[in-house]
């Protein structure tokens, strides 16, 4: 009996998660009230970076390499509100994927249980 497909090929594979990453950082960059925060990010390391911890983070093959999630946003002095549209602009670019409303609320799932690393993380690591 073959094994349940992951969420990972469910959204289809490598391919289809690399350009989830980038449409998604589109929609982010294209929120006034997140832009500033990317102004000085290096973005092509961090689509990368995103790409391999959204594969990691859907089960998928493989690890992610970069910094701890807190590590990465210390100091950025992200707010609830910020991270909720973060987390808006991924769902709506999970739309446009042959995905389940089930999975689409898995992959939202995962990601806020990342909320209090992201956060207002002003606080010693
Ligand atoms: C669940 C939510 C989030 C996750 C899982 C996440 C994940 C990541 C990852 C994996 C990196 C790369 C780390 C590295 O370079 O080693 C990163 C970097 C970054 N993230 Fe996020 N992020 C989230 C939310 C946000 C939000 C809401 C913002 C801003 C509005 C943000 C802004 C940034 C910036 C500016 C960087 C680059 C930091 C730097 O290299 O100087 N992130 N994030």
């Amino acid at each position: 009996m073959q094994a349940a497909a992951s969420l990972y090929e469910r959204i289809g594979g490598a391919e289809a998660v690399r350009s989830m990453v980038e449409q998604f950082y589109q929609r982010v960059l294209a929120d006034e009230q997140l832009a500033p925060h990317f102004r000085h990010a290096p973005m092509s390391k961090l689509q990368h970076m995103q790409t391999e911890f959204f594969s990691a983070a859907l089960d998928g093959p493989s690890l992610y390499s970069g910094r701890p999630v807190r590590h990465a946003h210390a100091s950025l002095n992200i707010s609830t509100q910020q991270f909720q549209r973060f987390v808006a602009h991924l769902f709506e670019t999970l739309e446009s994927y042959a995905l389940s409303d089930a999975d689409r609320y898995e992959v939202i799932a995962r990601l806020n249980t990342y909320t209090d690393d992201v956060v207002g993380t002003t606080d010693p690591l």
